[in-house]
């Protein structure tokens, strides 16, 4: 499990007469679960992107574990998200025509990374999730089962940090909940980092921590003890 700590990060936009994200500071704890929750528009997204690498920021620090993103190459931050970070993105990003099975094993195949063992560690995810039938075409499943085989997949590489942009947001109640409860026993049992962006106060509620965003500023950051009083 990976720590978190981002200090004097700015993004900017030409045009726009403030910057969409400015946080001065910010630490995450190894092992914890957090919320990131606000309005369309406060800055999730960039938050997701500049926490994976995706988006490079110029200023600050973004250091996961004490590995400061900032300096890296786009291909050394591709290459860390890569071993390090498990994505679970809202739209699945899974491939029709693929088994279950193979949608895990498709992004360690194409970096060439797929090592022995991982069919075998694919094939117990599938289990925890819920899955039974590694074989069935992904078009096949439901959108909950989907979600499922997702987070399977970005638990793979047993990454230090699992992150997670509103994995609930298409499902139905009863999809949305076993999701819930996967996306917290798998983070526990494999030892990562959670930090999800929600709306869903099924999820938001159940996290050690939830941080509001408003117009790109940090507004509120409320720990769960403090949720709970
Ligand atoms: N490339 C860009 N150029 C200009 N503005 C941008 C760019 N990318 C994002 N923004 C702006 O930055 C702000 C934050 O966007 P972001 O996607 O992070 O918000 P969000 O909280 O994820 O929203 P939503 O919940 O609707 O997905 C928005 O006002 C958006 O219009």
């Amino acid at each position: 499990m990976l720590s978190l700590a981002l200090s004097g990060v700015s993004v900017s936009y030409p045009g726009l007469s403030a910057p969409v994200l400015d946080i001065p500071a910010l630490s995450i704890v190894a092992g914890s679960r957090v919320a990131i929750t606000g309005a369309s528009g406060s800055g999730k997204s960039t938050f997701v992107n500049i926490v994976t690498g995706l988006e490079r920021v110029r200023n600050g620090t973004v250091a996961w574990g004490g590995m400061d993103l900032v300096p890296m190459t786009e291909r050394s931050r591709d290459r860390w998200r890569g071993a390090h970070i498990g994505l679970v993105m809202q739209d699945f990003h899974l491939f029709a025509g693929l088994s279950a099975l193979d949608n895990i094993l498709l992004p360690a195949r194409l970096s060439r990374a797929l090592a022995t063992g991982d069919r075998d560690r694919a094939m117990q995810l599938l289990d925890a999730v819920g899955l039974s039938r590694a074989d069935q075409k992904i078009e096949t499943m439901s959108r909950g089962e989907m979600q499922r085989v997702a987070i399977a997949r970005a638990l793979l590489r047993k990454p230090g940090v699992l992150i997670a942009d509103e994995p609930t947001a298409s499902l139905d109640s009863d999809s949305g909940e076993t999701v819930v409860r996967l996306l917290i026993e798998l983070s526990l049992s494999n030892d990562s980092t959670l930090i999800v962006v929600s709306h869903d106060p099924r999820l938001t509620g159940r996290l050690d921590r939830c941080i509001t965003l408003a117009a790109g500023r940090i507004t509120a950051d409320v720990q769960r003890q403090e949720m709970a009083a």
